[in-house]
C-alpha cells in the first residue's frame, strides 16, 4: 500500500489560535520510561483485558507509545477493533500531554483516522505531541505506525484535552482519587 494521503484532514489543526507548548520544567528526560499514570487505567495499568501500554519520553518533546494487538482486541477476525485503536491514541496523547506539560486535563474530543488494518500481533508505535495551548484547551496529535518506528502510518489521531482542577476525578469519580493517583509510581501531577 503506498503512504496514506494527508488530503483526508482537510481542518486546521490546531483549531484555534494556540502558544506553543512549553514543556514543564520537571517533565521526564528524554529516554526516561514513564511509569503507568493509575494502576487501574484500562490504557497503562496492570488491567485484565487492557491495552498495556508502554511510553517512553522522546527526543523533541514527543512521546513514544507502543500498543501490542491480542485477540482480546479483536473487532473483525484478526483485526483490531477501531474503539480500542482509538483508546489506545486517547491514552498515548493523554500521556503527551500529562508528562509534558504535567497539567491535570481530560479528554474533551478525539478524533481517529483509521487508514490501515491493524492486524492481531502487529505492534502499533504512537509517536505524540502537544501542539498547541489556548488557556485551559490542550492540543495533541499523534500518528501510529505498524510494526517499526518507521513504519506504514496505520492510525492517526488529534485530540483537545481540557484542564482541570483535581476536584474534577474526587466530585465526578472517586472521592480518594488523590490518594489512588499517589499510589501509582508517576501520576498526573503530584
Ligand atoms: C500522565 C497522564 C496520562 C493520562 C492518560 C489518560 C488518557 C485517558 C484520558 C481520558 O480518557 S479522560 C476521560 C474522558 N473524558 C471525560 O470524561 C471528560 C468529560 N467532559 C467534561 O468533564 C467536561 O465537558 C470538560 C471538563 C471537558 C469541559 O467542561 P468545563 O465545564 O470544565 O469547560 P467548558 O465546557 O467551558 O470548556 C472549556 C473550553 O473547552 C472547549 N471544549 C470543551 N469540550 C469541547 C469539545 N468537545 N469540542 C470543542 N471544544 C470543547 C469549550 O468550548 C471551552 O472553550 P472556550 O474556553 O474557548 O469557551
Amino acid at each position: 500500500m503506498s503512504e496514506a494521503p494527508r488530503s483526508r484532514r482537510s481542518t486546521p489543526w490546531p483549531p484555534v489560535d494556540t502558544e506553543s507548548p512549553a514543556p514543564h520544567p520537571d517533565a521526564p528526560r528524554p529516554g526516561t520510561k514513564l511509569a503507568v499514570h493509575y494502576d487501574q487505567c484500562f490504557g497503562c495499568g496492570d488491567v485484565e483485558g487492557g491495552l498495556h501500554m508502554r511510553s517512553t519520553m522522546g527526543e523533541h518533546a514527543l512521546v513514544h507509545s507502543q500498543f501490542a494487538v491480542t485477540e482480546a482486541h479483536q473487532g473483525a477476525p484478526g483485526l483490531a477493533h477501531g474503539g480500542l485503536l482509538a483508546c489506545a491514541f486517547d491514552e498515548a496523547l493523554g500521556s503527551a500531554v500529562g508528562n509534558l506539560l504535567r497539567r491535570p486535563a481530560v479528554t474533551g474530543k478525539l478524533e481517529t483516522d483509521f487508514l490501515r488494518p491493524v492486524p492481531v500481533g502487529s505492534t502499533l508505535f504512537i509517536t505524540a505531541k502537544v501542539d498547541g495551548v489556548a488557556g485551559r484547551k490542550l492540543y495533541a496529535s499523534a500518528e501510529g505506525r505498524l510494526g517499526a518506528e518507521d513504519g506504514s502510518v496505520a492510525v492517526r489521531a488529534r485530540a483537545l484535552f481540557v484542564e482541570v482542577g483535581f476536584e474534577h476525578f474526587t466530585t465526578h469519580g472517586d472521592p480518594d482519587a488523590l490518594t489512588k493517583f499517589r499510589q501509582t509510581p508517576d501520576q498526573i501531577n503530584p
